[in-house]
C-alpha cells in the first residue's frame, strides 16, 4: 500500500494532474477572503484555511466529482473533525493505562457511528468509481486516486493484492492523516509571517520580482522562490503538525546508553528534535534565512534533524500533496493581502497569539482572526486566474 501510495497515488505525476482542483479551491478561498476584506470584516482565518485544506485534500483523494450535489467533501470534513475529536479523547484514556478499556466502552456509540459513516461513505464512492470504470473501460481518461487503486483491487495478477476493507482503511488513513495537518501547517506559516513583518515583506518582494504584479503566482514559480521555501521549512520546523509519532522496536537494542527491549513502543518527538539547541542556533526563533545557508542544508542531509514528515520507511507519503496545497495558497495570500490581526497579544494588539496552551501543543491558542486588507486584486474578471 505504501508503495502504491508514494509512487502512484500521491506522487508528483498524479499531483500535477490535480493542479486544477487545487487552483479552484484556492480561488474559492481567495474570493471569500476578498469579499470579507471589501466589507472590512474580520475573517476567521483558522476556519477558512481548514475548509480550504479539507476540501482540496478530499477532492484530490476522492475526485472532484464527489464534491458535487451530494456534497461528499463536506461530509468527509465533518467526519475528519469528529474522528480527531474521538482520537484525542481515546489517546487521553490510553495514557492512563488501565482506563483504556473504559475509554473504549464510554465512547463506543460514537466510535461505532463514525466507523459506520466512514464505511458507507467509502462504499458509495467505491461503487461510483466501479460503475464509471465499467462504462469507460480500461482506457479511461483522467483517473483519480481511487480509480488507480480499484484497478489494483480488481487485477487478479497484480503484484500487490488488497481487500475492500484494506482499501477503505487506506482512504481513512489518507483523510485523517492529510487534512488537519495541512491546514495546521498553513495557519502556522501565515501566523509566523504576520508576526514577522520584515519576513513578510521580503517574501512579497521575492514574489513580485519573480512573478511580477500582473498575474497570480503559479505552482510552476515555486522552484524560483527560495525564500518562500525557506519560510515554509522554518515554520514547519517550529510547529510540526505531527509533533509526536511512534515506532515499535523489532529487536533488543541500545540507544544513547539505554537498553531498549524488543517490542517497546518508542515515542519520537519531532517538536524536540527540531528545537534542539545542540542542533539549531536560536532554536525558538523564526529565521527562514537559516535554510538558505550551506551549513543547515548539509546538516539536514547528513543527520535526520529536519523531520516534520518523519523519516525512513514509514515517512509521510503525503508530502507532495501537502506542499502543493501550501504552495498555491500561502503565496497567493501573501501576494494579494495585507493582514491586520484582531485581538492579538503584541504591544499594538496586532500580533497573533502564538503561546502554546501547554507543552507540545501544536494548535494556535485561539482562532486566528484577521482583517484581510486588499493589497492587489489579481483575480478579478479582468484578470482571471
Ligand atoms: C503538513 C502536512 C503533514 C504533516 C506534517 C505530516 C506528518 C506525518 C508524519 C510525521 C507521519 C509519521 C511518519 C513516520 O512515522 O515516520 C505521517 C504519516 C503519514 N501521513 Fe502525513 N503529514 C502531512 C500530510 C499528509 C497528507 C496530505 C497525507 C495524505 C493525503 C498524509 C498521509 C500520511 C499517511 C498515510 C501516513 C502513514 C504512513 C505510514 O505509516 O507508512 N500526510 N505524516
Amino acid at each position: 500500500m505504501k508503495k502504491i501510495c508514494t509512487t502512484e497515488l500521491l506522487g508528483t505525476r498524479q499531483m500535477k494532474k490535480l493542479k486544477n482542483v487545487r487552483r479552484e479551491e484556492v480561488v474559492t478561498f481567495l474570493s471569500k477572503i476578498l469579499e470579507i476584506g471589501k466589507k472590512n470584516e474580520v475573517a476567521n482565518l483558522s476556519a477558512e484555511i481548514l475548509t480550504l485544506a479539507n476540501n482540496s485534500s478530499c477532492r484530490m483523494i476522492m475526485s472532484a466529482r464527489c464534491s458535487g450535489e451530494d456534497n461528499q467533501a463536506e461530509k468527509c470534513r465533518g467526519l475528519v473533525i469528529e474522528s480527531f475529536d474521538l482520537a484525542g479523547k481515546l489517546a487521553l484514556f490510553n495514557v492512563i493505562g488501565p482506563l483504556k478499556r473504559i475509554g473504549m466502552w464510554y465512547l463506543r456509540k460514537r466510535i461505532a457511528d463514525v466507523t459506520k459513516r466512514y464505511d458507507e461513505l467509502f462504499e458509495n464512492v467505491l461503487v461510483e468509481h466501479e460503475e464509471k470504470a465499467m462504462r469507460e473501460g480500461p482506457n479511461m481518461e483522467n483517473k483519480d486516486l481511487m480509480d488507480i487503486l480499484l484497478e489494483v483491487y480488481h487485477d487478479k495478477n497484480a503484484e500487490i493484492r488488497i481487500t475492500r476493507k484494506q482499501m477503505k482503511n487506506f482512504f481513512l488513513d489518507l483523510f485523517t492523516g492529510g487534512t488537519n495537518t495541512t491546514s495546521d501547517a498553513i495557519l502556522w506559516i501565515l501566523a509566523e509571517l504576520v508576526n514577522h513583518p520584515a519576513a513578510f515583506k521580503k517574501l512579497r518582494d521575492e514574489i513580485d520580482s519573480v512573478v511580477g504584479t500582473e498575474r497570480l503566482v503559479d505552482e510552476a514559480d515555486i522552484p524560483n522562490l527560495p525564500y518562500f521555501q525557506a519560510c515554509v521549512k522554518e515554520a514547519m520546523r517550529l510547529h510540526p503538525a505531527v509533533p509526536l509519532f511512534d515506532r515499535v522496536c523489532r529487536e533488543n537494542c541500545r540507544l544513547a546508553g539505554y537498553d531498549i527491549p524488543k517490542g517497546i513502543t518508542m515515542i519520537i518527538s519531532t517538536y524536540s528534535i527540531m528545537r534542539d539547541p545542540k542542533i539549531w542556533d536560536s532554536p525558538n526563533d523564526f529565521i527562514p534565512e537559516r535554510f538558505l545557508t550551506e551549513k543547515y542544508n548539509a546538516k539536514e542531509q547528513n543527520l535526520q534533524v529536519y523531520v516534520p514528515f518523519g523519516g525512513g520507511r514509514r515517512m509521510c507519503p503525503g508530502i507532495n500533496m501537502t506542499s502543493s496545497v501550501i504552495n498555491c495558497s500561502v503565496t497567493a495570500v501573501v501576494q494579494c493581502f495585507d493582514w491586520k490581526v484582531v485581538g492579538g497579544d503584541g504591544p499594538d494588539g496586532s500580533k497573533v497569539n502564538m503561546a502554546p496552551k501547554s507543552g507540545v501543543v501544536k494548535s494556535l491558542a485561539k482562532p486566528f482572526m484577521a482583517i484581510p486588507l486588499l493589497h492587489r486584486n489579481l483575480f478579478s474578471a479582468k484578470n482571471p486566474v
